[in-house]
């Protein structure tokens, strides 16, 4: 990992630091263009060209069925249901409180506003499976879509070599209540779901995170589709602020278990102790070696660093302008400075929390905004399947009452047609 010291830093650097171009000179793009034209254009038929290709795997069928899907999860053991559905509950519990009626609002006597939620009726779900396959996103994704109320919701992940989906996931699609998974995976997934084909529905809505071919595909679709998607949430990032109360093993654990999903995956320690960054990178050296994703992660490490600061304040400064998918704060004093975020997808606070609890367990959502896109959006929730739609009464005495300053208004735009509207209304 390059080191940098803030202080030696100009804006310039930061500015460099702080910046994620996933794409550069536009090759991703390039080949994503082509992937939607082709999915377009010849639809299931280029679905299962592209297993082939970028799968390696002979597709005969697009999709398992439940029986399937049940004949595959008989491979789960007594512990790993256990895990999924602790894991089901708590992020079910978390998400539960995110479906709120909000209140009506008399803006003036006999004027009244309010919002309902509707669910989006059609709903796709990316679950990624090239690197590493991610049950634990079907979770994210799923459960917020049953709270909602999402009418039907379509699943793509990519084939393995099994020409199937593995048991877990397919377990989790038994406790979600879904009985069809599409085995389709990267950019040509997102353009079935965002155009549609002879067996894949076209759905309004897209989530999930993926690699940089899906973010891509994702970003690219919303342009050409009316089909809207949840967030850029390509390859995973953390950013740990840490100070002389940090435990180092602990900072090159979670360093490394994001480093461990891709070697585009970026980990970032912005520390105020010199001597903590030392042993960060000690420990790092002991731990990365026996890790069987040694490879991608030391690839990612690679392309991550370390920024020494002088202060919290400093350190929380770059962590603003970076807007990290994640940040730890392994510091004592995270009650201090929590006030001082900004930017950031989702936050764990303490040198006893773990970003894997988030990933996994603990019952916050784990599909987040990268590349600083956290500047403005936030993560999935149930938020993100529903619409809010806005609701008005007026009573004759409304009438009355706001009558006249529409008209005044309507007069100020020239819109005569708008005033006639009230004026006869009130009359
Ligand atoms: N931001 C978040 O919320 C979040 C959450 C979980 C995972 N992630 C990220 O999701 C990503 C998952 O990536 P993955 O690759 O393991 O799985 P993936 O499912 O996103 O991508 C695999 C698919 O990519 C396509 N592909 C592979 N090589 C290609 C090529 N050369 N050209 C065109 N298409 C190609 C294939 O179709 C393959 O099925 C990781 O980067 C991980 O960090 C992000
Ligand atoms: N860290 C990922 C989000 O960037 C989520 C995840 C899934 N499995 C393990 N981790
Ligand atoms: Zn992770």
């Amino acid at each position: 990992m390059k080191l940098f010291k803030y202080s030696e830093l100009t804006a310039k650097d930061i500015q460099k630091l702080v910046q994620r171009n996933v794409d550069p000179a536009n090759e991703i793009r390039a080949v994503v263009e082509e992937v939607i034209a082709n999915v377009q254009q010849h639809g299931d038929s280029a679905l299962i060209d592209y297993a082939q290709k970028f799968d390696k795997v002979t597709l005969t069928k697009l999709f398992l069925d439940k029986a399937e899907l049940e004949e595959l999860a008989e491979a789960i053991t007594p512990e790993q249901k256990t895990a999924l559905e602790t894991a089901y509950s708590n992020i079910y519990k978390f998400h539960q409180t995110q479906l709120k009626t909000e209140q009506k609002v008399e803006t003036m006597p006999g004027v009244t506003c309010w919002r309902e939620l509707r669910p989006i009726e059609k709903v796709g779900l990316y679950i990624p499976g090239g690197s590493a396959v991610l049950p634990s996103t079907f979770l994210m994704l799923g459960i917020p879509a049953r709270i909602a109320g999402c009418h039907e919701i379509v699943v793509c992940s990519p084939p393995q070599k099994s020409g199937k989906v593995n048991a877990f996931i397919a377990y989790v699609a038994l406790l979600l209540g879904i009985d069809k998974i599409y085995l389709v995976g990267g950019s040509q997934a997102i353009a079935a779901m965002a155009y549609g084909t002879e067996s894949i529905a076209r759905v309004d809505k897209i989530f999930g995170p993926g690699n940089q071919f899906v973010t891509k595909a994702k970003t690219l679709i919303q342009s050409t589709t009316t089909t809207a998607i949840d967030m850029p949430a390509g390859p995973s990032e953390v950013l740990v602020i840490a100070d002389d109360t940090a435990i180092p093993a602990y900072i090159a654990a979670d360093l490394l278990a994001q480093a461990e999903h891709g070697s585009d995956s970026q980990s970032v320690l912005v520390c105020t102790s010199a001597a903590i960054t030392e042993a960060t990178l000690a420990e790092i050296e002991k731990q990365l070696p026996v890790l069987p994703r040694a490879e991608i992660a030391g690839l990612a490490l690679d392309n991550s660093y370390i920024v020494v600061t002088s202060s919290l304040a400093e350190a929380m400064d770059f962590s603003n302008r970076y807007a990290p998918e994640h940040l730890i704060l392994a510091t004592h004093s995270w009650e201090q400075i929590t006030g001082s975020i900004i930017n950031a997808g989702s936050v764990f606070l303490g040198n006893l929390t773990p970003e894997s609890a988030g990933d996994y367990a603990s019952g916050t959502n784990h599909t987040l905004p990268t590349s600083s896109y956290a500047r403005a959006y936030s993560g999935v929730s149930v938020d993100s399947f529903v619409k809010k739609i806005t609701f008005q009464h007026i009573t004759r005495e409304g009438i009355q009452n706001i009558g006249h300053t529409v008209e005044v208004l309507a007069e100020m735009e020239g819109l005569h047609a708008h005033r006639n509207a009230v004026s006869i209304r009130k009359s």
